[in-house]
């Protein structure tokens, strides 16, 4: 298990060696009254993740070990993220339908809770950063818009707004991830979720700031598909599909972000106890590696796939294209 847990502060917690690597950035979640959620993590600096150090490494006193990963250039798709050492993949099994998850933290609950938080300490955090959310959750018109997929990501603008608003996020925090072209639809729907929010604001959010805001968050955010109790969990739900609807929320996360797309990926995406990401290793990937991720259905018809990759991420797979032409 590779856990990196406080990527906000830029620590690695522990490395034991097996494929799996937590990436634990701080959170603030909601989760929605039809049942979708969203949730949006937030690194404050970036460049803290160049620096971190293993747990191992402190235990070993001091041993100088490099990250395990590192962020640099690819020939054809701006950054990427890289291994700095080989890692070996291990079985996966069957998947699991998605369970019922604490509103802040995802983490799944038992039987026995009937409020949506899994602890009074989500329950107050909650509180804080959602105190503008609230107000909308209350509105009738809500649950309405969060029946369109589409929305979710103003949803995700507005837990950042909350967070902006509250002290726990800066206003640029995302300024460093690649921005999206966004559809001028989009940008209305923001404006009619976000106006009531930002009328209790002050200073009131400009319509640049969530224009800015929701074009990074609509080409960067996740979906959520699993937040399993325990890592046997894991190991029997983590072989679901980016198409299935699994989905319990989705997220933004800084590191993750700079993983490019692979129709043939050596990593995925999973998520444990929890919403902290965890990075799988699908094969044994070298030293040195591009770590690659695939954003949509691999198994996905290939003009199907292209036609989501160039809407959706302005570029096509050329990966895909030799492999289907066979
Ligand atoms: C989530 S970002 C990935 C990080 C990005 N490379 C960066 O520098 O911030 C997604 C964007 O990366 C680029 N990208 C990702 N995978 C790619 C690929 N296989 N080929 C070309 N461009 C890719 C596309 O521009 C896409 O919109």
């Amino acid at each position: 298990m590779f856990s990196i847990s406080q990527a906000l502060a830029g620590k690695i917690d522990s490395l034991s060696g097996t494929s799996l690597w937590t990436l634990t950035l701080k959170s603030s979640l909601c989760k929605l009254q039809n049942g979708s959620s969203s949730s949006l993590l937030i690194s404050r600096s970036f460049n803290n993740l160049a620096s971190v150090t293993t747990e191992s490494q402190k235990q070993q006193s001091q041993v100088a070990s490099p990250p395990p990963i590192r962020v640099g250039f690819t020939e054809s798709a701006g950054r990427g993220v890289f291994t700095t050492r080989s890692i070996k993949s291990v079985n996966l099994s069957t998947p699991l339908n998605p369970p019922n998850v604490c509103y802040l933290c995802l983490k799944k609950l038992s039987p026995r809770h009937v409020v949506s938080f899994c602890s009074p300490q989500c329950r107050d955090q909650a509180r804080v950063l959602f105190l503008f959310m609230f107000f909308l959750l209350q509105s009738s018109f809500f649950p309405g818009v969060l029946r369109n997929d589409a929305l979710k990501y103003p949803l995700l603008v507005k837990r950042l707004a909350c967070m902006v608003i509250t002290g726990v996020a800066s206003a640029d925090c995302l300024d460093i991830l690649q921005p999206a072209s966004l559809l001028s639809e989009m940008l209305y729907e923001v404006k009619n979720i976000l106006r009531d929010c930002f009328a209790l604001a002050r200073p009131v959010p400009t319509k640049q700031w969530y224009t800015n805001v929701l074009a990074r968050i609509s080409i960067n955010a996740f979906r959520i598909e699993l937040a399993c109790g325990s890592y046997e969990d894991l190991l029997s739900s983590a072989v679901t599909s980016v198409s299935s609807e699994a989905a319990v929320g989705s997220a933004v996360y800084m590191l993750p972000l700079l993983d490019n797309h692979d129709w043939d990926p050596n990593t995925h995406i999973i998520w444990i106890e929890n919403v902290d990401a965890r990075l799988k290793a699908l094969q044994d990937i070298e030293e040195g590696e591009e770590l690659c991720i695939s954003y949509i259905d691999a198994s996905m018809e290939h003009n199907a796939h292209q036609a989501l990759l160039s809407a959706g991420f302005g570029f096509q797979s050329p990966g895909l294209r030799s492999w289907s032409g066979d």
